[in-house]
């Protein structure tokens, strides 16, 4: 069949983006450098312009820049976003691909005097701050926890005094006084780059290019040193922003970011979603409706897509009722696939709710409730557990499998009894160590004997009877008795690795992404074939998202109303923000399944507000 004019018009048009990419070429150009916000809706290819741009910049400025010792900064969200970047662009040593906290980090790390001097006014600042707040309040919990705050922060600014190196881990917890948290580090860094020249001539003089993905998320901080850093140096200095406003989900990036734009910056808008069927789209376009109606197109070549509301009381068996609604997507759109649990995603507000629908409530919940465990919980990096999914799982398959090898190798990696330095002091008679370690790993294994399932708690006693692996100091205070006084984060760890220790594998599998489930924050940038987005706010514990306002079941409160009045962000606008990242990461089908006691409320408002038609929601 002959193509028509209308279809090699709509062809062009899936194309009609494309002279972005062009503009932020010759941003980059020798005579009129600009810097630029190239700010567009879900699925439009922002993260594909940026590859673009850098594979553009690495051809055209990548010899001259590297001769200099020169690279081009790219700031990622996540380090999953930075993998997935660095090795689009093979990993090549032009580009400094990093999260803002790596970033920071790396600039500021070597000027420890300044960080010194940076962190002892610090914590003085706070500390005067906590007391005078102590002065005013009243007693109760409140003021127990400003003391023990206030007693803390002076038992590390004392210890401080001797401190000659700081160090920092972007990607884990940061346990002695002498390393700095990430919230320490943001602040500083960007204080840094907004008021030291050294620090901006730097910035600037290593970096002449910095491009920042999600730039609605990144800290306020640093996209306010970065203005700062812009207006001085904009002759040197060249700074691009990807983005999306209505993607901003966290409340530390900059909210009027749009706003703050410099005048002569380019900025260049798409129109396009490459990614969603064009059902999808138009339900991310009534969505977007409602907070800034910018609206986008599906490809001419996007298949039609489904999507659907089921509503169900929050008293449901949810696992249950889930699974039906996999269960009715595969019937509604022949596409079997929903059958099966790994090839959809389950989005969650927060990550109790897989711990309840995967089974590591236990684990999670003191560690969670304890307050001392944020980024580490969630990406699995706390020591102990990672330790004990990394080593101890695996060693446990190989040693059940009777895989010799593998058993051997794990312990010959991680073994003191056989590292290098023992063997090489046991000259003499090294079968002495090979039998040690030997019958350290049977000692362990015996706990799985007869098909039980041992406690971590166990399996860390084990290894420390014999010495299998080394373990961290604090795993001793772990092992202990409880005693009154020991710090909060002891209690919490001890109480959570009670569990046995499958559950502790299953955690792990959350925490490093290898379930179904995900939230809906962390799901940012990525895309997915089928989506189960669920709403659940009687499961979600904090104030700033609530599904039922949205759909109508809750009356908005005073503070609503009165934000709304004066213009400002309100937790309405926030969870809207945050519904349509989570259904935009949908391809194909998409179910969103909200929880609710007003059922009517709910789809009502998905009818009146045109998200969805009647025949797409249903009751379960
Ligand atoms: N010009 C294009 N032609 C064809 N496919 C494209 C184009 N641009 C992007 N895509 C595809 O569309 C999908 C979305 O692209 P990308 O992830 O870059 O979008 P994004 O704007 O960063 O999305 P989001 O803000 O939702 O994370 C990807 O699968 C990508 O390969």
């Amino acid at each position: 069949m002959s193509k028509s004019i209308c279809d090699e018009e709509q062809l062009l048009d899936d194309h009609v983006d494309d002279h972005v990419d062009e503009e932020i070429k010759k941003c980059f150009s020798e005579e009129n450098p600009r810097s630029f916000f190239m700010f567009a809706g879900a699925g439009s290819g922002k993260t594909r312009s940026l590859i673009n741009a850098l594979s553009f910049l690495d051809k055209e400025k990548g010899a001259v820049l590297s001769a200099n010792a020169k690279q081009i900064a790219v700031i990622t969200y996540t380090n999953v976003a930075c993998e997935e970047i660095s090795r689009r662009l093979r990993y090549k040593p032009i580009f400094a691909v990093s999260t803002i906290h790596s970033f920071l980090w790396e600039l500021v790390k070597s000027y420890q005097k300044d960080i010194k001097e940076w962190v002892i006014y610090s914590l003085t600042e706070e500390i005067a701050k906590i007391e005078d707040k102590q002065s005013k309040g009243r007693g109760g919990i409140a003021a127990e926890k400003r003391l023990a705050d206030i007693k803390r922060k002076k038992d590390r600014l004392f210890k401080l005094k001797n401190v000659k190196r700081f160090s920092y881990n972007p990607n884990g917890e940061n346990v002695g006084y002498d390393s700095l948290n990430h919230s320490e580090v943001i602040k500083m860094g960007a204080e840094f780059i907004a008021t030291e020249d050294t620090m901006q001539k730097i910035l600037t003089g290593k970096y002449p290019i910095l491009l920042i993905d999600e730039s609605q998320d990144t800290k306020k901080e640093l996209i306010d040193a970065l203005f700062i850093v812009y207006e001085k140096h904009k002759s040197t200095f060249q700074v691009g922003m990807f983005g999306d406003t209505m993607q901003r989900i966290y409340t530390d990036g900059k909210d009027d970011l749009s706003n703050c734009i410099p005048e002569e910056w380019e900025k260049p808008e798409k129109i396009m979603n490459h990614r969603s069927a064009i059902r999808i789209v138009e339900l991310a376009n009534t969505v977007r409706g409602t907070i800034d109606g910018q609206r986008q197109k599906a490809r001419s070549d996007a298949s039609k897509g489904t999507v659907r509301l089921f509503i169900a009381l929050p008293s449901s068996d949810k696992e249950e009722v889930e699974r039906r609604v996999a269960k009715i997507m595969a019937e509604e759109t022949g596409d079997a696939s929903w059958h099966n649990e790994s090839e959809y995603k389950s989005l969650i507000l927060e990550h109790h709710m897989a711990a309840s629908r995967f089974g590591f409530n236990s684990l999670y919940e003191p560690l969670n409730s304890s307050g001392y465990f944020d980024t580490s919980l969630r990406d699995g990096s706390i020591s102990e557990l990672s330790f004990l999914a990394k080593v101890i799982s695996p060693l446990v398959i190989a040693y059940q499998s009777s895989n010799d090898f593998e058993v051997s190798r794990i312990v010959r990696r991680h073994s003191p009894l056989l590292n290098k330095k023992t063997f090489a002091a046991e000259r003499e008679d090294q079968t002495i160590l090979l039998q040690k370690a030997e019958n350290a790993v049977q000692e362990l294994m015996t706990l799985w004997e007869n098909e039980s399932i041992p406690s971590c708690l166990n399996i860390l006693k084990s290894i420390k009877e014999t010495g299998l692996f080394e373990l961290d100091k604090r795993v001793d205070d772990i092992l202990a008795e409880f005693i009154e006084g020991e710090s909060a984060k002891i209690t919490a760890l001890r109480k959570a690795l009670e569990v046995p220790f499958d559950e502790l594998e299953r955690y792990y599998s959350y925490a490093t992404d290898n379930t179904q489930f995900a939230t809906h924050q962390g799901v940012k940038g990525l895309e997915f074939p089928r989506v189960m987005v669920i709403l659940d706010d009687t499961e979600a514990r904090g104030f700033l998202f609530s599904y039922e306002k949205v759909f109508g079941a809750k009356e908005k409160t005073d503070t609503d109303k009165k934000n709304e009045r004066e213009g400002k962000d309100t937790s309405i606008m926030r969870t809207t923000r945050l519904l349509y990242v989570a259904c935009t990461r949908a391809q194909e089908s998409l179910a969103v399944v909200a929880y609710t006691n007003d059922i009517e409320a709910v789809s009502s408002t998905a009818i009146s507000n045109n998200w969805f038609v009647e025949g797409e929601i249903m009751s379960i």
